[in-house]
């Protein structure tokens, strides 16, 4: 079927049968092809004898811009355009209702600035109807979402920095355990995962998950990937300790020199996204070592290796998904590894170490630079031994740089795990009213960007593979 139509006044012939997955126009300057997965929305134009076409066109780099151009022509040429250019959005399983947390206090503290001028218009001219939640104090999205009615909503969106999507994260995750009534405290229990996706519009200071999935913190590219309504399956790892779950983290998970580096962070909050990069000198200049007793659940309990030498790299088994249905929102991941109660398998480790860090999203070597990795079937830890300061320093920045050459020094062991175990034996603790060991003085965990507090002298950590589902494309894919 073709359409005549006139383009900022040429003529064009619009083939549009959705047979294709572009439109061909053709005018006396030759032909265009516009991919129908780029159309954003059709719209009345001004004066009424014309239609608007909003599309999606690539810009420099991994930038995204939302564009239009005029249609003109005979209104019944316009309304079979209309039609089958609505027939053809309609097709594509593009959100229609989504929930927006915005984060006031994120980063520059722009976010809400951010939503009305640029995530807001983007959204509406898209026919997205929207509800959105100015939060207040942190921890709300959580508190929010253990009750909002979900089967209303086609997605999550959080404006705001890492620490904001892991709340929403948190929230969704936490209130599907709960429905299901899954004994979340217990590490190796099996997670009921969200197909319901969270998008995450960078507002914050760090914004690494966007950059992450995005290659670029570019908040007009965040909302059309948001628009276009692709996802990825990511995984999240959950942290325990004191027979209850402290949280669970999409991005990374560092115990020791990471976790004070943000503790410390927090309290500079004021100097805005600046603090990440004048703060951790001062904290890494007081590093000090921790004596930990580790035990690794290892990525494949048949091909566990004896591997003594100090660069090691165990692999995980896979977990296998399988599929129940809870509403809209979930899927049933049976996610228990049988492993985790064959504790002969884990690999133990011990020794003192400047800190212990996982990464949830795992990077990987792609000419020559280190890329992320949604979705891996392991977690990739390293534990940071004791090292000249000169060296640490060295290893630090080539990671910040994402240089694969940031783990090949002594003074890291790397293990990739479903999940370990960390007993802190010289810490010195107190026995609480219940009898409870207690740390005297905490330490602290860098999950998403948060400092979490440990309080007691062993925690564990787990891996849940596909367990959110993530707007978005990882770049270049
Ligand atoms: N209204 C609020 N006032 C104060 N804190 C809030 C509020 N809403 C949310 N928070 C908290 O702020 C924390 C950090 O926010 P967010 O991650 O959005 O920004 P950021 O820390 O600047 O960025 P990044 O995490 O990328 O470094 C969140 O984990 C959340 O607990």
């Amino acid at each position: 079927m073709d359409v005549i139509i006139e383009i900022h006044g040429e003529k064009c012939f619009i083939n549009c049968d959705g047979k294709k997955d572009y439109f061909l126009c053709g005018n006396s300057s030759g032909k265009v092809c516009l991919k129908l997965s780029d159309i954003l929305a059709v719209k009345e134009g001004t004066p009424s004898s014309s239609l608007v076409l909003h599309y999606v066109v690539q810009g420099k780099g991994n930038i995204l811009r939302a564009t239009s151009c005029v249609i003109t022509g005979a209104a019944e040429q316009r309304l079979k355009l209309r039609d089958a250019v609505d027939v053809i959005l309609n097709s594509f399983n593009r959100p229609k209702r989504l929930v927006v947390f915005v984060n006031p206090n994120s980063g520059h503290k722009k976010a809400v600035n951010i939503y009305h001028s640029k995530v807001k218009p983007l959204f509406e001219q898209c026919g997205i109807l929207l509800k959105a939640i100015e939060t207040e104090r942190p921890g709300q999205p959580i508190e929010l979402l253990e009750v909002y009615d979900l089967k209303l909503m086609d997605g999550l969106v959080a404006i705001g920095g890492d620490g904001m999507f892991s709340e929403c994260m948190n929230g969704l995750l936490l209130r599907l355990q709960k429905d299901a009534g899954v004994d979340y405290t217990d590490p190796d229990a099996s997670l009921v995962t969200s197909t319901l996706p969270i998008g995450i519009i960078p507002a914050g200071s760090g914004n690494m998950l966007v950059q992450h999935l995005h290659g670029t913190v570019d908040v007009e590219t965040a909302v059309i990937k948001i628009i276009l309504g692709n996802h990825l399956l990511a995984n999240a790892a959950s942290i325990h300790q004191g027979r209850a779950l402290s949280s669970y983290a999409g991005l990374v998970l560092g115990f020791g020199l990471c976790g004070d580096m943000m503790k410390d962070c927090e309290k500079f909050r004021w100097l805005g996204p600046k603090r990440y990069e004048i703060v951790p000198v001062g904290t890494i200049l007081k590093r000090k070592t921790i004596g930990v007793e580790t035990a690794f659940i290892p990525e494949e309990s048949q091909k566990i290796k004896a591997v003594h030498e100090r660069h090691r790299f165990v692999r995980q088994m896979s977990l296998p998904a399988s599929h129940g249905q809870y509403g809209k929102a979930m899927q049933r991941l049976k996610s228990t590894p049988k492993l985790a109660n064959d504790r002969e398998c884990w690999l133990k480790e011990t020794g003192r170490v400047y800190g212990i860090d996982s990464y949830v999203v795992t990077l990987k070597e792609k000419d020559g630079i280190l890329v992320p990795h949604f979705g891996d079937s392991a977690l990739h830890v390293w534990m940071t031994d004791k090292c000249r300061f000169r060296g640490h320093v060295n290893q630090l920045s080539l990671l910040q740089q994402l240089k694969p050459a940031c783990w090949d020094f002594k003074f890291i062991r790397q293990i990739r795990c479903r999940g370990y175990r960390v007993r802190l034996p010289s810490a010195a603790y107190y026995l609480d009213e219940n009898g409870e060991k207690k740390l005297k003085k905490p330490m602290y965990i860098n999950c998403d960007g948060d400092a979490l507090k440990i309080i007691y002298p062993e925690f564990d950590v787990r891996i849940h593979q596909n367990a959110v589902s993530i707007f978005g494309r990882v770049a270049g894919c």
